[in-house]
């Protein structure tokens, strides 16, 4: 279903929001890195993003090396980012 690329104004508002994520691929994404004690709380940590991921119908892209995780957010269906990457970012701060 089609959902609306935020508007350059939008997207600055969400990521004054989020302090802790940069804009990425000239702006169509937003990307964090997470670090834990070790790979087992690291892919904890994973598992609840896949939860949060499957329950918001919103995927990340993402790697893992040992105790660290980037994600990236963006959206396919709107060639950008859009709200649904502005929620699931606050959504997965707050699993920290
Ligand atoms: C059909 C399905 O709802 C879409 O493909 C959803 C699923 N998860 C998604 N995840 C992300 N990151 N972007 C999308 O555009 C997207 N679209």
């Amino acid at each position: 279903m089609a959902i609306a690329e935020l508007t350059p104004a939008e997207r600055d508002a969400a990521l004054a929001d989020l302090g802790e994520w940069t804009l990425a691929r000239e702006g169509k994404a937003i990307e964090r890195t997470f670090a834990f004690a070790d790979f087992s709380e690291a892919f904890a940590f994973m598992t609840r993003v896949a939860l949060l991921a499957e329950s918001q119908d919103h995927h990340p892209e993402w790697s893992n090396v040992y105790n660290r995780v980037e994600i990236a957010l963006t959206t396919h269906d709107a060639g950008g980012l859009s709200q649904r990457d502005a929620s699931m970012a606050r959504a997965i701060d707050a699993l920290l």
